[in-house]
């Protein structure tokens, strides 16, 4: 059930805890829970022995209850179900509704009449020759015992059990309804409460005092405990009135993640014994609105819900470890239909009527899709909101809970025609699957969650006060890692062992580009596409070269390490079969260091457009890395070299963003205390960049990408665009004079570079190439080698932030759960998430951004 009619946050707490009283403080909420200083002394059990399944079901039990369920709030049952062990969950059980016919004796004014209904067999009866089958058929002189044998023992055990139940009654006005669920009047009273009028609840209540005596005792050494409190409404004209304190009236259904449905400001009590139920039925029964018609003199005019929830505690005895369970069963006597005509309902009854016969309706309709969605299997609105009673009761129909609808009818000839529709219905109703679960919840499971959350939390505030930490140029850095290693902590804590799908770099498939969106990144960073394209006249065009030769120019990035020593990052490794490619993925353990391949790149004629790497480093730390290896080159275009297909290879993978965080935090770190947000860096540096681009998209330059022959000359210095790679030009030697050393910080290698064997993946080199001898192949390739790189990227960036939503999800279920020790860290949680999704949408913004400009460049080169 879900906690409807529970006070807020009462579900899983533990009013049982340090408390050797039975009569436990009463929850916090503006409802009252009446302690009763009652001993719970049951009274002598009228009715009949314990079913032999109960019996069972408590023998097998551990602690005497049944195995361990997920909560009854649906969320906290998804999570438990996903995420605990599976010792200690039960699975749901896909019960149906149980539809008990009962027919009531003929009234004075039918005896003389002719009797229409008959009954065929224990569950079968007929009606002018229809024959309808359900569970049980309660002929006229059926008792009021038979009916709780029926319907009320089954309530008794799984109730503790921990199976929320509820009883229905359903049927024309004067069929039988109060009678069958709270018995006369009279047989309430004290003197009468062995009386066999007694209704079911009453029947019910004694049986369940009775048998919690006894497993309490049974289970003494378990320290097991129950608690029962319970509340009474009606719905009278779609308005809810509180019946222990009529006073409260149109109170209100709510609905939140922790609660379930609930009402607000609903009287609660605490019962002990028979006797406090039974002067809470008395109170609320003569609460309600009744009226007489014609059929019933004393008809009842709303529905009454008269809830129990009953909780109990007990530790086993192997382990001490605990467990809580919670179950509630409902009795629900709804309002007799009735037809105008039959009944002459004029003036207040006749609006009473109305309302009562749209109510119905609506709860006909309801359980009509319910059978429906039962039968076929289809997805269909479940219209629980139509009305007060299938919105308060939605847990009842179709969800976490055990349903029995006693559905009564009258023989008489005179009712026939509500007879069948009443039969109509219960065919119906008993189409219903619900999907009962035990609600318990076993300390273990809480104590874990706790420190899921602890964990969580003190990862959050690591990430904040890394990220407030702007002076520090390992600021971002270190924010983007501690993210990615609290979805590590996730992914453990969750006991949901992933990783990032694998996404296919290499992949050629078509991006979807948005022209719209280009020209808003243009105006997002200042610079209007016309005025790009319309800048400057040089003519100049560059090449990538793939060198196997010698003397490959490396540089090594050391992405990770931009600190006071941020010089010394791009320090020497054996380009070969080094970290040329970094992947980008969720390790155990961090990475102190990201080292990346980038190729020696020589400058053409130096162009006043394209700004050298050096330069713009010092200057203006904020714009897109292009570096030089030599600075002082002279400005020859180096002849070109014969075109191959470029391959995209693993060196395009260095493409992150998440270093130009640290670069351009290192950029910031030289520029002073001024505090630049990652964000700002990066739309100056895109901004820059696609200047730099625009520039040389308005010369008509073509660049394009080849791999150079192994003989190749050696290459001139010249510009590489490189996204997101600190280079540090100043530690470049011009090739030949000396090796090329660089040494990375962290990993503290140092390699010759000069003479090795090249990977083909440290090659790629921008070079300037006479665009005469360059091929239409070539300049083709050129964009579409990048487009791949970046089109990569962009898509494990996507994978990444699809795996971050994920985990959202899960924080989110988990935040949902942590009632269960009342922390706030809801919103932290959600916060670190937001964090997370950020910093990778940074990352996949500006990919998709630089994609985009180098698709126009491509679009461009091919047009001229
Ligand atoms: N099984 C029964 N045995 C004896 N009397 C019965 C039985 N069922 C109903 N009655 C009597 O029939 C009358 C009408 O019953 P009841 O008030 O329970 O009908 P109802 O369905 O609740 O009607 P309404 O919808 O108008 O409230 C009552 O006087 C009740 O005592």
């Amino acid at each position: 059930m879900k906690h409807f009619m529970l006070p807020r946050n009462t579900n899983l707490r533990d009013p049982m805890e340090n408390s050797s009283s039975p009569n436990p403080t009463p929850p916090k909420s503006k409802r009252k829970h009446k302690k009763s200083s009652k001993e719970n002394t049951p009274p002598p059990d009228p009715n009949s022995q314990l079913s032999p399944a109960s019996a069972t079901s408590m023998a097998k039990s551990k602690c005497p209850l049944p195995p361990r369920p997920p909560s009854s709030n649906p969320l906290k049952r998804k999570l438990f179900t996903e995420t605990l062990s599976e010792n200690s969950v039960s699975g749901a059980s896909d019960s149906g509704v149980k539809v008990i016919i009962r027919m009531r004796p003929p009234i004075k004014e039918e005896e003389e009449g002719e009797t229409i209904v008959q009954k065929i067999t224990g569950d079968s009866l007929s009606i002018s020759g229809q024959t309808f089958t359900f569970d049980s058929v309660a002929n006229s002189d059926a008792t009021q015992l038979d009916i709780f044998q029926l319907v009320g023992a089954p309530v008794v055990e799984n109730c503790l059990a921990g199976f929320n139940s509820s009883v229905f009654a359903y049927g024309q006005t004067g069929s039988g309804k109060t009678y069958t669920i709270w018995g006369p009047a009279n047989a309430l009273l004290e003197e009468n409460l062995s009386s066999d009028q007694q209704g079911l609840t009453s029947r019910v209540f004694q049986r369940l005092f009775a048998r919690i005596n006894e497993e309490q005792i049974k289970h003494a050494d378990k320290q097991l405990k129950y608690q029962c409190r319970c509340s009474f409404l009606e719905i009278y004209n779609e308005q809810i009135t509180d019946l222990l304190d009529p006073n409260q009236g149109n109170l209100q259904i709510r609905e939140d993640v922790k609660s379930g449905v609930y009402v607000e400001n609903l009287t609660e009590e605490y019962v002990n014994s028979m006797r406090d139920v039974t002067k809470l039925l008395l109170k609320g029964l003569s609460n309600r609105r009744t009226g007489a018609t014609s059929i019933n003199a004393e008809s009842s005019r709303s529905h009454s819900v008269f809830t129990c929830v009953v909780e109990s505690r007990c530790k086993s005895v192997a382990d001490g470890v605990s467990s809580f369970k919670t179950s509630r069963i409902n009795f629900v006597d709804l309002a007799g239909s009735e037809r105008q005509k039959l009944t002459g309902a004029a003036g207040e009854r006749l609006k009473e009527a109305g309302n009562i016969n749209r109510s119905l309706s609506q709860l006909g309709n309801l359980i009509n899709i319910l059978a429906e969605v039962s039968q076929t299997g289809k997805q269909r609105h479940i219209p629980y909101r139509d009305s007060k009673l299938t919105f308060l009761l939605q847990e009842s129909l179709g969800g976490n809970a055990k349903l029995a609808m006693v559905c009564a009818i009258s023989p008489a000839q005179s009712c026939k025609s509500e007879t069948f529709s009443t039969l109509r219905f219960a065919q119906r109703a008993k189409a219903i699957k619900n999907k009962a679960v035990v609600n318990e919840v076993m300390q273990d499971d809480v104590k874990f969650l706790r420190e899921v959350i602890q964990q969580l939390k003190d990862e959050l505030h690591r990430m904040k006060a890394n990220g407030n930490n702007q002076a520090d140029p390992n600021a971002g850095y270190s924010t983007g890692w501690n993210a990615r290693r609290s979805l590590n902590l996730l992914k453990f804590s969750l006991n949901h062992p992933r990783v990032l799908p694998h996404v296919d770099e290499d992949g050629d498939e078509e991006m979807e580009i948005d022209e719209e969106a280009v020209e808003n990144l243009f105006a997002q960073i200042g610079l209007r596409s016309s005025d790009i394209y319309n800048h400057s006249n040089e003519v100049t065009k560059l090449e990538i070269i793939e060198s196997d030769s010698g003397n490959p120019t490396s540089e090594i990035g050391c992405a990770s390490d931009p600190g006071p020593n941020a010089s010394e990052c791009g320090k020497a490794r054996n380009v070969e079969g080094t970290d040329a490619h970094i992947e980008e993925e969720i390790s155990e353990e961090p990475k102190t260091s990201e080292i990346m391949a980038v190729d020696r790149v020589e400058p053409a004629t130096r162009s006043p457009n394209i700004i050298p790497a050096h330069e713009s480093i010092q200057e203006n730390p904020d714009c897109l890395t292009i570096e030089t290896t030599d600075g002082n080159s002279p400005g020859i275009l180096k002849s070109p070299t014969s075109s191959v297909s470029p391959k995209v290879n693993q060196s395009t993978k260095s493409l992150r963003t998440s270093s130009v965080v640290t670069a351009l935090q290192k950029g910031l770190k030289n520029d002073g205390p001024e505090a630049i947000t990652p964000t700002e860096h990066l739309a100056a540096s895109l901004h820059r960049g696609l200047e730099i681009i625009g520039r040389s998209l308005a010369l008509r330059r073509s660049y394009h990408f080849s791999l150079k022959p192994a003989d190749s000359q050696p290459t001139i210095a010249a510009f590489k665009v490189d996204v997101g790679i600190q280079t540090f030009p100043q530690d470049y030697e011009i090739q030949g004079e000396e090796p090329l050393v660089f040494l990375c910080t962290n990993c503290k290698e140092r390699t010759n570079l000069e003479g090795k064997e090249n990977n083909e993946s440290s090659n790629l080199q921008l070079v300037p190439v006479d665009e005469s001898e360059s091929s239409e192949k070539t300049k083709k390739q050129v964009p579409k080698a990048v487009e791949k790189v970046l089109a990569g990227s962009i898509r494990r960036e996507m994978a990444l932030e699809e795996f971050c939503a994920k985990q959202a999800s899960e924080i989110m279920q988990l935040n949902r759960l942590a009632v269960i020790d009342r922390c706030n860290s809801t919103n932290m949680k959600e916060n670190a998430m937001l964090l997370l999704g950020r910093q990778e949408k940074i990352k996949f913004f500006a990919l998709r951004a630089l994609w985009m400009v180098f698709y126009l460049l491509r679009n461009s080169w091919e047009q001229s």
